[in-house]
């Protein structure tokens, strides 16, 4: 059986010589929020475009739901929700009338503009003209769209672009639920480390076209473990201690610094030194920020 709901093999798509999508395999578990991470114009978009069949990819295979997307494209479209850029409206009509325009396309029951307005929060909204709605309502608007269908499977191209801080925190909130209530897979796009962070289960990094590194959040996190910091009574002293026992450790100002130690590691450095009758009075992790990571990763530092 196979465990993704989506998977790409060495997906490539170019623009006159420019690799936007360089051999990417793409690997997204089923009730998995996938944070699509990576700097303006690093492919982004156009992966997100080649697996929703808006692009043809030059080479290299998508499968969605098992099921080969050049041989069944319908069939799994049907399946999936989007939202890539800015969605658009009939700005006269309402919330529920633009929906009702989808619905009857979709052929999913009336009540489902309901359930789906609620879902967004927009219920109190659903007869006011979209014209008169912020940003933020039009892209919670976008997303209870692209859920009409019932989707197994969410595609949502950096929904929070252009948002303020609580329309970020709306949309944030939003996509987090509907794994676990509706049983929906998201695949979400974003520049933001900090956003994906929030969010995602699963990260993929994506930089100049290329998948380089795709893994469950907390794999990437604990990249972010770096330093091990422990102050002494005597750091001198303490250090030679150590050194004998081969722990290389650097002197910082009243500090021993340790890179990337175990916790094993952490408590034969403290047993030794308590032997050796130091006192020690401060064990401290130092940790790198994700940020600092994903730009070391991408090395893109000015988009971000
Ligand atoms: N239709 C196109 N014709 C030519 N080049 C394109 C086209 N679409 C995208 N590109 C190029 O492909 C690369 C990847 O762009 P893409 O939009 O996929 O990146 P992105 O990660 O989504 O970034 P952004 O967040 O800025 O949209 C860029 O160099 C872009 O200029």
């Amino acid at each position: 059986m196979n465990e993704f709901v989506v998977e790409t093999t060495n997906l490539t798509k170019k623009f006159k010589g420019n690799t936007a999508v360089n051999q990417v395999n793409l690997q997204i578990r089923k009730g998995a929020i996938y944070g699509f991470l990576g700097p303006n114009g690093a492919g982004k978009t156009t992966a997100i475009k080649l697996l929703l069949g808006l692009m043809k990819e030059d080479s290299g295979m998508i499968r969605i739901f098992g099921k080969d997307a050049k041989k069944e494209k319908l069939a799994i479209l049907r399946r999936v929700g989007s939202l890539v850029e800015s969605p658009s409206y009939y700005g006269n009509l309402t919330a529920t009338e633009n929906l009702k325009l989808l619905q009857s396309i979709l052929q999913v029951p009336k009540e489902r503009i309901k359930e789906v307005l609620s879902i967004v929060r927009l219920e109190e909204a659903a007869n006011r003209p979209v014209k008169g709605f912020s940003l933020g309502m039009k892209q919670r608007l976008g997303i209870a769209s692209a859920l009409l269908g019932n989707p197994d499977l969410l595609i949502l191209d950096e929904p929070t672009n252009g948002l303020d801080p609580s329309g970020i925190i709306e949309i944030r909130e939003l996509i987090k639920q509907l794994p676990e209530k509706y049983g929906v897979t998201v695949l979400v796009s974003s520049h933001l480390l900090s956003e994906i962070d929030q969010m995602a289960t699963e990260v993929g990094i994506i930089s100049k076209g290329s998948l380089i590194f795709q893994d469950s959040i907390e794999v990437l996190r604990k990249k972010s473990v770096n330093k091990i910091k422990i102050k002494t009574e005597n750091e001198g002293y303490a250090r030679k201690v150590l050194q004998e026992k081969g722990w290389m450790g650097e002197v910082e100002g009243e500090t021993i610094t340790f890179n990337k130690s175990t916790d094993n590691e952490v408590a034969a450095i403290v047993r030794l030194l308590v032997q050796h009758n130091i006192a020690v009075y401060r064990v401290e992790e130092e940790k790198r920020s994700l940020e600092s990571i994903f730009l070391e990763m991408t090395k893109e530092e000015q988009s971000l």
